[in-house]
Order: C-alpha cells, then sequence, then structure tokens
C-alpha cells in the first residue's frame, strides 16, 4: 500500500516577483502535493491581483492576523527582510513552517536565535532554499575546513538601484559608466547595505563559515544584463569556484529567474514525498 503525505496547505507572504510565480506552479500542479490556502501583501491590490491570475481562487489579505487565521501548514515569505523579521518567529509560534526568501533577515543573529528556538519548540522547520547560486550543498559538507568564503556579485547598475547602501556613499550610480567594486566587507553589512541584492550572501554564511567571517565584493558594470554571483572557498578540502550568470526575473531586474526556480524547487521538495536528490 502506498502511503502519502496529505498535501501541504501553502501560504504566501508577498505576492510579487517570486510569490507570484510559486503561486502559479503551486496552482497549476508543478509543485504536487499542494494546494494554495492564502495569499497575502501589504499592496491589497497585489494580493487580489494575484488571486485573479489563479484557478484555485485563495483567500486574499493585507492584513497579517486574517492571513494568519487560514489553515496553512507551510508559509513562504517572499516580500522583504522587514517581513522576514516581522513574521518568521510568529509562523513557527503559529505551528507552520515557513519558507524565507529574505534570507538576509537572519544575518541579525538574536532574530535567527529566536527563529530556531520557535522551530525548537513548535516542531517545525525553516526552509532556507539556496536562491540564486549554486554550490550550497558542498559548501555545507566542508563548513568544518574552511578557511575563507567570498561571494563577488556583479550587476548592473540598474539592479542595485535603491539600495540603502547609496544614502550614505559617495559612490553615485548614475556615475558609474563602467565595471566598478562599489562595497567591500562583511556578509553582515552587505546584507543591510544592499537588502535587496544579496540575500545569498546569507545563504552563503549560513550554510558556511557565518555573517562575520564571509566577505562580500559588489561590483557595479553597465556591461552586464545578467546577475553574476561567484562563490570562492578555500580549506583544506581544497578550494571551491562557484560561477552563476543569471537572466534577471521580468518583472524585477533585481532578483535572478534562478530565485525563482530554486523557490519552487526548494517547496517542490518540501511537499513532494519521493526521491531527494543533492545533501
Ligand atoms: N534568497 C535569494 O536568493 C533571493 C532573495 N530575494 C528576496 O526575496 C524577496 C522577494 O523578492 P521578489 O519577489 O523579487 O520581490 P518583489 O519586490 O517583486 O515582491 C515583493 C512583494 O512583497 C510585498 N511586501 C513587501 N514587504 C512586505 C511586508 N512587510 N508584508 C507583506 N508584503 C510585503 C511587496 O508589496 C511586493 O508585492 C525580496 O526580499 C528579495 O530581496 C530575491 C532574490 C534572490
Ligand atoms: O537574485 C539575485 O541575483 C540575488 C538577490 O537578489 C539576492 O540575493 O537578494
Amino acid at each position: 500500500m502506498l502511503v502519502h503525505m496529505p498535501a501541504r496547505r501553502v501560504g504566501i507572504i508577498g505576492c510579487g516577483t517570486i510569490g507570484s510565480q510559486l503561486a502559479i506552479a503551486v496552482d497549476t500542479g508543478a509543485v504536487r502535493n499542494a494546494s494554495l490556502a492564502s495569499l497575502f501583501d501589504v499592496v491589497q491590490n497585489s494580493a487580489q491581483a494575484l488571486k485573479q491570475k489563479l484557478r484555485t481562487s485563495p483567500p486574499a489579505f493585507s492584513d497579517f492576523d486574517d492571513f494568519m487565521k487560514t489553515d496553512c501548514d507551510i508559509i513562504v515569505e517572499a516580500a522583504s527582510q522587514e517581513a522576514a523579521k516581522k513574521f518568521a518567529a510568529k509562523v513557527l509560534r503559529a505551528g507552520k513552517d515557513v519558507m524565507v526568501m529574505s534570507v538576509g533577515a537572519l544575518a541579525d543573529k538574536a532574530l535567527l536565535a529566536e527563529v530556531l528556538k520557535e522551530a525548537e519548540k513548535s516542531g517545525r522547520r525553516l526552509y532556507v532554499p539556496t536562491g540564486a547560486i549554486a554550490g550550497i550543498d558542498a559548501i555545507r559538507a566542508v563548513r568544518h575546513l574552511l578557511d575563507s568564503v567570498t561571494l563577488t556579485t556583479t550587476k548592473s547598475p540598474k539592479a542595485l538601484a535603491g539600495a540603502p547602501f547609496f544614502e550614505t556613499s559617495k559612490v553615485k550610480l548614475d556615475e558609474v559608466k563602467e565595471r566598478t567594486t562599489i562595497y567591500e566587507g562583511t556578509a553582515a553589512d552587505a546584507v543591510r547595505a544592499f537588502p535587496a541584492n544579496v540575500n545569498v550572501a546569507a545563504v552563503l554564511s549560513l550554510a558556511g563559515i557565518g555573517v562575520d567571517r564571509t566577505m562580500v565584493r559588489i561590483i557595479a558594470d553597465p556591461a552586464f544584463t545578467t546577475n553574476q554571483h561567484e562563490i570562492t572557498a578555500k580549506g583544506s578540502f581544497g578550494e571551491f569556484r562557484f560561477t552563476v550568470n543569471n537572466v534577471p526575473s521580468p518583472g524585477n531586474p533585481k532578483t535572478s529567474y534562478l530565485a525563482v526556480l530554486s523557490a519552487i524547487e526548494c517547496l517542490r521538495s518540501v511537499c513532494d514525498d519521493g526521491m531527494r536528490i543533492g545533501s
């Protein structure tokens, strides 16, 4: 007799680029053994507009408490670091799994400890997708042997625009006419300065040697049409170099299409009780 996990009821926080594609993947059956339970976005129209595109017409909310009253097993945050900070622990406390895309929020050690404590208390899980990079499986496997990890992110000025970094920096993006390194520092500082650009630095840090030892370099290159992330890692295991050259999402040049696909793949592996590939 085949015994399947019951279908997972999925709630989505943030109905933008990633949230919409994820909702469509569940709605169309591309994520098996899952159903869409509920949508939430601070912008009421965004949740409603997404609902109109779906076959299953899940309830759409702009109030978090109302959203949380719906029956969900897993809630995906695909909104902002602010949203991840506000809601991740609450979701776990309510007895639901949480998948976080705005992983930079978890660079805050006090928040990470609180979220992990809630996960332990409730017996639910925090899922962190690989996102817009590659090689996280290998980094995890050698985490105790790592000496250094560096992420070099190259994006067009258009994809970096609006980052809080520019509020205090001397760098003026509209004056960047050639490939320019605009930031070098720790992952902890990078995710605060570029909250919509290098959440991947937090994923890499959580998998490896932490936000204070993982170094980040950000390059603005007007000739770039892709979002490139290059990871170099060294240690007694040898040396890794992983480079991805990602097509940006049509709706949001900051977000790589790979991030959308990774979110879908992570949810698929959570919901489907079949084979799991990779560590
Ligand atoms: N981990 C990774 O590899 C990656 C993470 N990201 C992050 O994932 C998140 C989602 O990305 P996108 O879908 O491209 O963004 P988006 O800007 O296209 O959509 C975000 C949606 O969330 C809503 N929102 C923002 N703050 C909210 C809040 N406090 N409560 C409820 N709704 C809120 C917005 O109204 C918008 O509809 C962003 O934080 C982004 O930086 C993006 C790419 C890669
Ligand atoms: O999508 C990407 O290329 C990476 C990104 O925005 C992030 O990590 O926040």
